[in-house]
């Protein structure tokens, strides 16, 4: 599994491409070893004669042997999906405000985007706001040989800050629904949450005094890249800059007052740990279609895939953009799956110095400490 931390090396974006592009290569060659990390090459390359997959390193031929060489000298840690377009918000400790930036594959470093074209802007949501012209900046540093800031010199921020609106949906999984004795619902629930309660992807969850039952959910969320109204279903993927992955942090007790709108218990400060990154549509196989987990303590509470979505992105936005504009940057978190603690046996809560990690497959991981 993809960790926060992990350090980045002194290579380049460009470098860690190649890699991969050799990785694909290799797997022609040698299709057991391409679906090993660099790194546990590395290993086999030193220890010959040792297991199954050292025999076949040692059967390789000089052709095969050299690629494995280049490989371990591009890189020597895992290479995650890299082709993604991972957009993120970041501070370093030599800049003076937080930048716009490139992860380089989940639990990478950070390409500088403002550095290499400073005419771009330092928010995502006025990057967004940009469109294709920011966007194809951003494709030709995915593309170049940039250099890296290593992962352990990076604070990274949500990748979107102050959106116009955050909007959620509840009961959103079939067996969500199921869990808590209640229909299925025919059209999209929809509530939200204040852009104030949004917390980036590795920052801590206040407990706050004023409730006692702080529960998990971990949700996959689109982000809007395209200003629109009234969206028909079928152009909506056009209004879509991405995905990342939420935490609709929740205080069941609030949820439930207030006349149960549901806004209070939603909304305490912190309540929306968010990112790492926005991955862009176009470099992701199929939102629909990813696993999507939410541990407390390294312990699986929920196991799901977003194959489950009752309402899917289509349907979603084409509902919420009947009553509302959609700004560039706007947050849509889509909705949990079963498993959270309120509907435990006995309910269970989150407490101080507990630790809850969110993870989508290709989107990647945020861990947010309860304090
Ligand atoms: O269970 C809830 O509180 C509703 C909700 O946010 C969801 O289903 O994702």
């Amino acid at each position: 599994m993809a960790t926060a931390g992990g350090g980045g090396g002194a290579i380049s974006l460009g470098e860690e491409l190649s890699a991969c592009l050799l990785r694909s290569w290799l797997w022609l060659l040698c299709p057991p070893l391409s679906t090993c990390s660099l790194a546990g090459i590395g290993s086999l390359h030193r220890e010959p004669g040792g297991s199954g997959h050292s025999k076949q390193a040692l059967m390789l031929g000089s052709g095969r042997r050299r690629l494995l060489s280049t490989l371990l000298q591009v890189q020597k840690r895992p290479c995650q999906p890299c082709r993604n377009m991972r957009l993120v918000q970041f501070q370093a400790p030599h800049l003076e405000e937080p930048h716009v930036g490139l992860e380089s594959g989940i639990g990478g470093g950070v390409v500088d985007l403002n550095t290499f074209d400073p005419a771009l802007p330092k928010t995502m949501v006025q990057f967004l706001e940009r469109g294709e012209t920011a966007l194809s900046v951003a494709r030709r540093a995915l593309a170049a040989q940039l250099p890296l800031i290593p992962r352990s010199q990076v604070t990274f921020l949500a990748p979107v800050t102050r959106p116009d609106k955050v909007i959620c949906v509840g009961l959103n999984y079939a067996d969500h629904c199921q869990e808590q004795n209640v229909r299925v619902p025919k059209n999209p629930i929809i509530f939200s949450k204040f852009s104030s309660s949004i917390v980036g992807p590795y920052d801590s969850i206040i407990l706050p005094p004023e409730s006692k039952e702080v529960d998990w959910e971990v949700e996959m969320a689109v982000v809007i890249g395209k200003k629109g109204k009234h969206i028909k279903a079928t152009d909506v993927m056009a209004y879509v800059a991405g995905f990342t992955v939420a935490h609709d942090v929740s205080a069941r007790d609030w949820q439930m007052r207030n006349g149960k709108q549901w806004l209070l218990g939603k909304t305490f400060d912190t309540f929306c740990p968010l990112g790492p990154a926005l991955v862009t549509k176009d470099t992701i196989a199929d939102p629909h279609n990813l696993k999507i987990s939410c541990r407390v303590n390294g312990e699986i509470v929920q196991s799901s895939n977003t194959n489950q979505m009752v309402f899917k992105t289509e349907d979603l936005i084409a509902w919420v953009s009947q009553f509302v504009t959609l700004y560039p940057g706007d947050i849509l978190l889509t909705g949990t799956p079963p498993g959270v603690g309120m509907f435990r046996k006995p309910p269970v809560f989150l407490k101080k110095g507990d630790e809850v990690q969110c993870e989508i497959e290709e989107l990647g991981v945020i861990i947010n400490k309860v304090v």
